[in-house]
């Protein structure tokens, strides 16, 4: 028989762990906090009626102990807190550090804040605030206020600041003492706030001395050179206030000299720029309300430093590259006005410094450790991070726990904090927690302007540069769409999917050059993207013969989707041609000019194909939208075509195997089931999204979850006006006009079978002496099948000549006299 041997705790270390635990509840510190904030606050109003009745008190309350002076039953003071507070105070201030003694009351309200959980200001902070002014305030006081008041029967620098000053004023002199407190309050200033550092060093480029300045003049006209970078040459202040007080006291040269403004005076400018971004930077910071539960709050990774209009997108400014001594192609020439849309069309939210809810994170915790205790699981930490929908509690649980056990908690604990969208990691990859997504009470806009003014964003060199939104820890999501290189998009009806399409196109507006990226919109809904029709000159590409921009009815999304499918092969050809594997060498190439336009050779901009509602299609065209779609999605990343789908209903007969193999990246909004989440990333989660831009995206094995920027029809309405009222190309980027395979064999042409418009058709190609299939199409109100087929014929009976991609066939008749002859003999 096994015998179980029992553990047992002795009683005292029973009793020891009893009261620590006490000590521990947030009950027992709740209560202690308010005693601390009470006695300050005693404390407090004990000093500041010391300094209107002390001198009466002054006798009574010297020279006896506390105990003697609380026991002397007839003793009146006037101190409004009794002989208790009386003696306090005197002893405080008189005896300690005078006037700034009442520090330390203040610190005992803090402590007792702080115990309440009510204040996250740092301890360590605090402490050392209230030690640097005890003693510098004492320090001061005693200088300024003893001497000026020396009567008073308050100590101001108190027994402390007058023992210091004394020795301070033998030892480095008055001047000495001025200088230290000078430092003193600059210390202060520069630690309560870093921008006032930035404040005193232009007030002391502004306010510079003459001699300073001329001496800078002297020196940018006599030294520097004029290639060299502006920053080298300009020596940062201190030197140059060092230099030139040393020059000066050297030469000796005290003589009046004019003020003259010195072309350099402004040259610290960059220095403000440079730290700001070095601040805001800062990735996080920590509140520590007690030990065991740490909450960070991940600081926006928003830069303001960055100017609202840079000519950023030309970053990738391929223009100057050379080859020898020919000037490269600059493939942004034609429109190299273009401006890109500024900042100042993006809205603004006003989220201003985002306070947390301390009651709403304290909450949350205790009733996840509860509900996690009720099912007898024990943590030995937790940490939460909050981000701008989200915060992430990780817990780190007791060893022996099955993380299984908490992954089954999911429901109960959503049930105990009485909110959607809770989902558990477990466990949190590469972390050794388990993570549990909270959404908050107060959720937060992630607006596009502190998405694209993000440093992150702004200083991306991607080729193609999607930002997404931010993390939850308030980091900026931006990826390459050409490394993903297709997008899948899903969400169920009203979860934000359309702005999530809106977000990407306006990031990608943001940095290409019309010149480098043409956008294919597809739009069975008909009223999404007509807001981008305006931009149609500038950035859309379309079938030549295509009249709307945007392109909605399904006929014509086939066609385009063929088209596509052509381009893609014709770039194949042009890059095999160019012996290159990828569009970037290519277009370096051919900038370079080591590729000769007449031999078929051009630019070639990036594609992004979009096509909102794929569902739709898919119900409607189902192969003939399929097949285009799958060939592309699996060849047309090295040629620069990128595909976005987005789609209500995640099921897999329209995510079919073939579309979900070729795009391994993909971006869940909400959806309604978990077999649609599964569907799209594989795995559960979508379903427990909470709506609104909140998403998990997915690329291979990783999942992030993301609040999707907000951008609205407003400010979409503000950047395409922008882009549109500027100077465009003359049309849509044409992509090419596809035959059948069957129309496109001229010899399965049969000129006795003619259709009943050939004749028409020809005379109209002659008289406007254009072989353009959709001008058949529009002239006669026919399909494009149709009107193809009678551009064969009229290939086959000579009229006009061969198939040239985009452009128009050449017509070999010149005239309709000739043209009747013509048809005659056909006849
Ligand atoms: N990122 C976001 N931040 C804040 N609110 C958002 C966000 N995205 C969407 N919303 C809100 O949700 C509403 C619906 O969004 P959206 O139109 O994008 O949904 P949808 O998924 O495209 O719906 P449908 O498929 O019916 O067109 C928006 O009007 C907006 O109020």
């Amino acid at each position: 028989m096994v015998k179980r041997k029992r553990k047992r705790t002795s009683p005292s270390k029973k009793k020891r762990t009893d009261w620590l635990h006490l000590f521990k509840s947030e009950r027992t510190q709740f209560i202690l906090g308010v005693i601390v904030a009470f006695v300050g606050i005693f404390m407090l109003l004990a000093i500041i009626s010391f300094f209107f009745t002390g001198a009466a008190d002054q006798s009574k309350v010297l020279n006896v102990s506390f105990w003697q002076l609380i026991r002397s039953s007839n003793l009146e003071v006037d101190n409004w807190t009794g002989a208790g507070g009386a003696f306090i105070a005197e002893r405080l201030v008189n005896d300690w550090f005078g006037l700034f003694s009442s520090l330390i009351p203040i610190f005992f309200i803090y402590i007792g804040l702080r115990l309440m959980r009510v204040s996250k200001f740092s301890f360590i902070k605090a402490l050392f605030a209230t030690a640097f002014g005890l003693i510098c305030g004492s320090i001061s006081s005693a200088f300024i206020l003893d001497n000026i008041l020396p009567d008073s029967h308050v100590k101001w620098g108190g027994a402390h600041g007058i023992e210091i000053e004394r020795f301070l004023e033998s030892s480095i002199g008055w001047p000495g003492i001025i200088l230290l407190i000078i430092l003193f309050i600059v210390i202060i200033v520069v630690t309560v706030r870093r921008s006032n550092m930035h404040k005193i060093q232009q007030t002391l480029v502004d306010n510079k001395p003459s001699f300073l300045k001329f001496e800078e003049s002297v020196e940018s006209e006599a030294t520097i050179e004029p290639d060299l970078p502006e920053k080298e040459n300009k020596p940062g202040i201190f030197s140059k206030l060092f230099s030139s007080i040393k020059e000066k006291l050297s030469s000796n040269n005290g003589t009046d000299i004019e003020e003259e403004t010195s072309p350099e005076e402004e040259i610290e400018e960059p220095i403000e720029t440079e730290t700001k971004t070095a601040d805001s930077l800062t990735p996080k910071y920590v509140v520590k309300p007690d030990d065991d539960f740490e909450i960070i709050v991940p600081k926006d990774d928003e830069t303001d430093s960055l100017p609202a209009d840079d000519d950023k997108g030309n970053k990738r400014d391929l223009s100057f590259i050379t080859n020898g001594n020919q000037e490269a192609y600059d493939p942004k020439k034609d429109l190299s006005m273009f401006k890109f849309p500024t900042l100042d069309l993006l809205k603004v939210y006003n989220t201003g410094d985002r306070e947390i809810n301390m009651a709403e994170q304290n909450e949350n915790k205790d009733k996840i450790i509860s509900t996690l205790r009720n099912y007898g699981i024990e943590i030995t930490s937790i940490k939460a991070t909050v981000g701008p929908t989200i915060t992430l509690y990780e817990i780190v649980p007791q060893a022996g726990v099955r993380i299984s056990k908490i992954r089954n908690l999911e429901d109960d604990i959503a049930l105990s904090l009485s909110a959607l969208g809770i989902r558990i990691i477990a466990p949190m990859p590469g972390k050794g927690t388990v993570g549990i997504e909270v959404p908050n009470k107060d959720p937060q806009i992630v607006s596009m302007h502190s998405v694209l003014s993000s440093k992150r964003y702004q200083e991306c060199n991607y080729e193609l540069p999607v930002a997404l939104g931010k993390t939850i820890t308030n980091e900026v999501f931006i990826f390459d769409l050409t490394k993903m290189p297709h997008l899948l998009v899903a969400g169920a009806t009203g979860q934000g999917k359309s702005v999530g399409l809106n977000a990407i196109i306006t990031s990608l507006l943001y940095k290409m050059h019309p010149a480098e990226m043409k956008m294919v919109l597809i739009d069975p809904k008909m009223v999404e993207f007509n807001i981008y029709s305006i931009i149609e000159n500038h950035y859309l590409a379309k079938l030549p013969d295509e009249d709307k921009p945007i392109i909605t009815d399904v006929s014509k999304v086939t066609q385009t989707l063929n088209s596509l499918t052509k381009e893609m092969d014709d770039r194949y050809e042009l890059l095999m041609k160019a012996h290159v594997r990828a569009i970037r060498e290519y277009n370096e190439k051919f900038i370079n000019r080591r590729l000769n336009p007449n031999n078929g050779h051009r630019y070639l901009p990036y594609i992004v194909v979009v096509i909102d509602e794929f569902g739709d299609l898919i119900m409607t065209a189902g192969k003939e939208i399929e097949m285009p779609i799958a060939r592309i999605a699996q060849k047309a990343r090295a040629v620069g075509i990128h595909m976005i789908i987005a789609t209500q209903r995640p099921t897999t007969n329209i995510i079919t195997g073939t579309i979900k193999a070729n795009f391994p990246a993909r971006m869940a909004f909400r959806v309604t089931s978990q077999i649609d989440s599964r569907t799209i990333l594989d795995m559960s989660g979508a379903n427990q999204l909470i709506g609104r831009g909140d998403m998990l995206f997915s690329q291979g094995s990783t999942l992030t979850r993301i609040q999707c920027a907000f951008v609205d029809t407003p400010e979409l309405d503000d950047i395409t006006k922008y882009i549109g009222k500027q100077q465009g190309y003359d049309a849509a980027y044409p992509l090419p006009e596809v035959i059948s395979d069957a129309e496109a064999a001229p010899g399965a042409v049969d000129l006795n079978d003619r259709d009943v418009l050939f004749e028409e058709a020809a005379r109209l190609i002659v008289v406007h002496q254009q072989g353009s299939t959709s001008l058949i199409q529009r002239k006669f109100s026919i399909g494009y099948n149709r009107a193809g087929r009678l551009m064969d014929q009229l290939e086959a009976a000579g009229i006009v000549g061969g198939a040239q991609g985009s452009k128009p066939r050449e017509v070999f008749i010149q005239d309709e006299y000739s043209l009747e002859k013509l048809l005659d003999s056909l006849n």
